[in-house]
C-alpha cells in the first residue's frame, strides 16, 4: 500500500439530546437534533510500518498542535489490522461540542478506507465510527448525524435513527470559551437524567423550530454554564434564536450575529454543511 489519502468530514452542533441505552454500542446512542456544519476534520493516511497520530487545529483563533498520539484513532487503527501515519486537523476546537471527535474518526475511516482499499461501504464507516464513539463516550448522536449533511433530526438511536434532514441556507455564527469533557456528562446517570426531563416534544419541521426546540432543551437540562449566560442574553436583546452548543461551553446562534458574539470572543461564521464525509485526495 502506497500513497496518502485525505478526507474530509463535517463537524455537529448537537441543540438538543438525550441518551439511549441499547444491549450494546451499535443500538446505543441519542434522540435529539443538531446541525452539521461546513467546518470539520480534515484527516491524512499514510501507510506506514508503525502507527503514529499527530492531531493539530486551526481554528479561527490560530493553529495549535494538539498532541502526539491518539487513543481513540490508534484503536481504530489496530482494529482495521493496519498501521499509518494519521494526521487529524480541526477547523473547530477538540471538546467545545462541535463532534470534532465524531468528525476525526469519520475523515479517518474513510481515508484508510481508500488508502489500504478496505472495501467497506459508507455505511459500514459510520457503524464503526458509531460504535467506536459510543464505546469512548465521547458522542452518541454525532455520527448519526454527520453521515450526511442538513439539520438532522434522530427520533433513534444509532446510524439509522435520523427520521429527517433539511437543509436552510441559514448563516449561523458561534463562540465557544472551552470544552466541558462530554464522558464526564454524558456517564452520569444523575444530568442524563435531568436531560431526558428537558428533551423537547415533538420534533421541528423548520430551522425557527429547531433552535427554539434548542433553547427550551438547554434551560431545562441544566446543563448551561453561568460564562455563556451574558451571551445567550445579548442575543435574547437582540432579538436573535440562540442556544449552547451541546456538548461545549460555547452558544451557536442563527443569522449573522457576527458582530454581538464578537464582543464575547472570536466568533465563527458557520452555514449548514450538505454533505457528509468526502475523501478529498487519493
Ligand atoms: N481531531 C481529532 N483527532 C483525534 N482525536 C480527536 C479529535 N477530536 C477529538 N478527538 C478525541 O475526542 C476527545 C474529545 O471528545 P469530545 O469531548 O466528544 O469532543 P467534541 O465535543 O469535539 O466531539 C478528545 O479528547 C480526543 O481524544
Ligand atoms: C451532545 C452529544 C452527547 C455530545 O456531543 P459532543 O460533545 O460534540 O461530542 C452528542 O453526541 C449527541 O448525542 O447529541
Amino acid at each position: 500500500m502506497e500513497g496518502t489519502a485525505v478526507a474530509f468530514a463535517p463537524g455537529h452542533i448537537s441543540g438538543y439530546f438525550k441518551r439511549i441505552d441499547g444491549d450494546s454500542p451499535k443500538t446505543t446512542g441519542s434522540c435529539g437534533a443538531g446541525i452539521v456544519i461546513d467546518r470539520g476534520v480534515t484527516a491524512s493516511v499514510t501507510p506506514s510500518p508503525k502507527t503514529s497520530v499527530i492531531v493539530t487545529d486551526r481554528t479561527p483563533a490560530g493553529e495549535s498542535l494538539i498532541s502526539y498520539g491518539s487513543g481513540l484513532i490508534e484503536e481504530l487503527l489496530s482494529g482495521l489490522g493496519v498501521c499509518a501515519k494519521v494526521e487529524t486537523t480541526s477547523g473547530l476546537p477538540i471538546g467545545a461540542g462541535f463532534g470534532m471527535s465524531a468528525a476525526a474518526i469519520l475523515a479517518t475511516l474513510t481515508a484508510a478506507n481508500a488508502v489500504f482499499e478496505l472495501g467497506m461501504s459508507a455505511e459500514a464507516i459510520s457503524e464503526l465510527a458509531h460504535e467506536t464513539e459510543v464505546a469512548h463516550n465521547t458522542g452518541l448522536g454525532d455520527v448519526a448525524a454527520a453521515s450526511s449533511g442538513g439539520v438532522a433530526v434522530r427520533t433513534a438511536p444509532g446510524i439509522f435513527g435520523v427520521s429527517s434532514r433539511f437543509f436552510p441556507d441559514a448563516e449561523i455564527c458561534s463562540v465557544t470559551f472551552g470544552s466541558i469533557f462530554t464522558p464526564d456528562v454524558i456517564g452520569s446517570p444523575e444530568k442524563m437524567a435531568q436531560v431526558t426531563a428537558a428533551f423537547p416534544v415533538g420534533e421541528p419541521a423548520t430551522f425557527t423550530e429547531f433552535m427554539m426546540k434548542s433553547r427550551q432543551f438547554a434551560e431545562a437540562s441544566g446543563l448551561i454554564p453561568a460564562r455563556i449566560r451574558p451571551v445567550l442574553d445579548a442575543c435574547d436583546e437582540a432579538g436573535i434564536l440562540a442556544s449552547m452548543t451541546m456538548l461545549g461551553c460555547g452558544v451557536f446562534a442563527a443569522s449573522d450575529a457576527l458582530e454581538i458574539l464578537s464582543e464575547f470572543g472570536t466568533a465563527v461564521p458557520l452555514k449548514v454543511c450538505p454533505h457528509g464525509p468526502t475523501l478529498l485526495e487519493v
